[in-house]
């Protein structure tokens, strides 16, 4: 089911000077910060040979990550995606073998224009795991 890690996403309470902090003393590549008002949340990518990191900060009232900041004040490693070929049919799999997934279970189009899902992090050793079809 699982293809790639697409990628690994970072919490941040400041968007901006996370994403300096990894440009100017990581010496990375990150993109212009991208709103996702839909998802609640203000992304940027940290592009690197193998995967990216996401580093998303919320935005507007009822962000789904506004709970998660509110226990880890400085931030913290948040979800991590992986590709797969087909995500209706990994979720209906995911669904039978008893995992629960987010929402209401229909994909929505995430960063990259393409369609996620989320997984409990309860039943995923205490990881929140998204989906991302490629
Ligand atoms: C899609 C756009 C973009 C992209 O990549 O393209 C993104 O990735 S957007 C990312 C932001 N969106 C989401 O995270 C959507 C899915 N997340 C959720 O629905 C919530 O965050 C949820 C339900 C996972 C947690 O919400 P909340 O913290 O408000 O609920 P609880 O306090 O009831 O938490 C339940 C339980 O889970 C623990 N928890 C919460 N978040 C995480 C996490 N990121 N990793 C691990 N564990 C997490 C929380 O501590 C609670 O545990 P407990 O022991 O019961 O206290
Ligand atoms: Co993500």
């Amino acid at each position: 089911m699982l293809g790639r890690v697409n990628h690994i996403a970072i919490a941040v309470p400041d968007l901006h000077s996370a994403a300096e902090s990894y440009r100017s003393t990581l010496g990375a590549s990150v993109t212009e910060p991208q709103a996702l008002p839909e998802h609640g949340v203000t992304v940027v990518f940290v592009t690197l040979a193998n995967t990216k990191v996401e580093l998303l900060e919320p935005l507007g009232e009822g962000s789904p990550i506004a709970a998660f900041l509110a226990k880890n004040p400085s931030g913290g490693m948040h979800h991590i995606c992986y590709e797969v070929e087909n995500i209706l049919s990994a979720r209906d799999a995911l669904r039978a073998a008893g995992a629960r997934v987010l929402g209401d279970g229909e994909p929505k189009i995430g960063a990259h224009g393409k369609p996620v899902l989320f997984l409990h992090p309860k039943d995923f050793q205490g990881t929140l795991i998204e989906l991302e079809e490629v």
